[in-house]
């Protein structure tokens, strides 16, 4: 479902330029559940940001079925990604003028689905958000908002769940309770879930691991 061939990616530093991502090739089938590892300033991020259309490659190829991501316009991007796409940011990206309750609803009513009582009552109560539902991102903490991101990025019901360090902002029980989660309910889903993260332990709850280094992306199975 998502196919990533000879992609290359690097930035401007000044007068020269860093080559962050040196013909990265990945395939990924629906379903799949990966941790994304590698080094601080590996290209983590910036990969993520060019799967989800948020930004263009230098060359190479993203495909998302059958939808050629690199080849069509900004606007198609964002079209696609917000079709298609759930998204977890590392600094969570809640709205600050809507409440909790709004930010979780606001993706899925972008994409023009109704409400689905069943699913927001699961997620709602699984990650805890109930007593915070009426406050707003800034009234609560930064565990409290990673939860309310995740909830957005599932209510959506995305083909793809993209993760950047879901878990950076909670507790090692937490965490692994968050991580569990993600799991089954992008599994319920038929979705597939890419998990950049650091910790080993929240790796191996994953089905494999690909790891990006030197701009190249290496997968491993679990053992
Ligand atoms: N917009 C940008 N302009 C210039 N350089 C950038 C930009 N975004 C990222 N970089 C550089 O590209 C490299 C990869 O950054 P990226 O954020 O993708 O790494 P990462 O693996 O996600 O890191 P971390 O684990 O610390 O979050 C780094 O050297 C970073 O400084």
């Amino acid at each position: 479902m998502l196919r990533l061939s000879e992609l290359c990616k690097g930035y401007l530093d000044g007068t020269e330029f860093h080559s962050v991502l040196q013909g990265a090739d990945l395939s990924l089938n629906p379903g799949d559940q990966l941790a994304l590892m590698g080094e601080s300033g590996s290209g983590k991020s910036t990969l993520l940001n060019l799967i989800a259309g948020l930004d263009k490659p230098e060359s190479g190829e993203i495909w998302l079925g059958k939808t050629a991501i690199h080849a069509i316009s900004e606007r198609e991007r964002t079209a696609y990604s917000r079709k298609n796409i759930g998204l977890v940011f590392q600094q969570y990206n809640l709205l600050p003028t809507l409440t909790v309750a709004d930010n979780i609803r606001f993706c899925r009513q972008l994409k023009g689905l109704p409400d689905d009582d069943k699913l927001w009552l699961k997620l709602i109560s699984a990650l805890d958000l109930m007593p915070l539902l009426l406050r707003y991102p800034e009234e609560i903490s930064g565990g409290q908002q990673q939860r309310a991101a995740i909830a957005r990025a599932i209510y959506m019901e995305p083909t793809l769940l993209l993760a950047d360090e879901p878990t950076g902002s909670l507790d090692e029980r937490n965490a692994d309770a968050v991580i569990r989660l993600l799991i089954s309910l992008t599994k319920q889903l038929h979705c597939t879930l890419l998990v950049v993260t650091h910790s080993d332990k929240v790796a191996s709850h994953m089905q494999g691991c690909i790891r990006l280094q030197g701009g190249q992306l290496h997968v491993t199975p679990r053992s």
